[in-house]
């Protein structure tokens, strides 16, 4: 589903990303791990058009994207980004929030699936509430169903434990799981907690300073070795 080739991206001067490359195939979570600042985020705003690549190829579904496509343009096209943070919308309702993925779909298909109420419960219980009364937890699992309205072929998760409570740490992974064996959407997962990306991931790539350390199946991934490319 998605091929990246020799990507590079710089912020003013100084570059970020170092011709990295790797794909995520579509019913697989692929997680992309790394210590902080070593460009994970950016690679996903790169991916989702949030910040624009210097150079390199990313092909989505067998299309080349072009680097100045923006990202609403890219969420049409099957991108669905849960940044890191949320970027919940506070003073908006559960379902306003989740309405604004209706600007990717065509006016027939916009309604939120029941399925999407049955994967986050909470969410059914505080349709009429404010984005901003929701807990972290209850905000991170908004911001992955919002993704989901806009049907994604590709869903990019940043950091989704990030400060949440293990309980819903594990309502989330078991969403991932079964967007996964749900197989039509390839998931691309940044995440620092390794236990979780360990257990849900079919294919790991690993960063340092901006450059791809490891890339890699998980049948070819052994703990230890994932381990030491992701400590400090
Ligand atoms: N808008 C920006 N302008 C300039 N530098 C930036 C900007 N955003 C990020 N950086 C720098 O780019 C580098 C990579 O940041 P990025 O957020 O992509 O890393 P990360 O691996 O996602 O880290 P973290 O796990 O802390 O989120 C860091 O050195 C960061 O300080």
């Amino acid at each position: 589903m998605l091929q990246i080739d020799n990507l590079t991206l710089h912020y003013g001067h100084s570059q970020i990303l170092h011709d990295v490359s790797l794909s995520a195939r579509t019913g697989a979570v692929t997680c992309l791990m790394g210590t902080n600042g070593v460009g994970k985020t950016s690679l996903l705003k790169a991916i989702s058009g949030t910040h624009p690549r210097s150079g390199g190829d990313i092909v989505l579904d067998g299309h080349p994207v072009a680097r100045t496509v923006p990202a609403h343009a890219l969420a049409r096209m099957g991108v669905g980004y849960v940044p890191q943070g949320r970027d919940v919308f506070p003073l908006m309702t559960v379902r306003e929030n989740l309405e604004t993925g209706y600007a990717c779909l065509d006016r027939s298909e916009r309604h939120v699936p029941d399925e999407i109420f049955e994967l986050f419960p909470v969410l059914a219980e505080m349709k009429t509430r404010r984005g901003g009364d929701l807990s972290g937890g209850q905000q991170q699992q908004l911001a992955i169903a919002r993704a989901l309205v806009t049907k994604p072929k590709l869903l990019l998760l940043d950091e989704p434990t990030e400060g949440i409570q293990p309980n819903i740490i594990k309502q989330i992974g078991e969403v991932i799981s079964y967007l996964r064996d749900r197989g039509d959407m390839a998931i691309l997962l940044v995440e620092q907690f390794f236990d979780f990306a360990y257990e849900l991931g079919d294919h790991f790539v690993t960063l340092t300073r901006g450059t791809v350390t490891h890339n890699a199946p998980r049948a070819e991934t052994s703990r230890a070795a994932l381990l030491e490319h992701v400590s400090v």
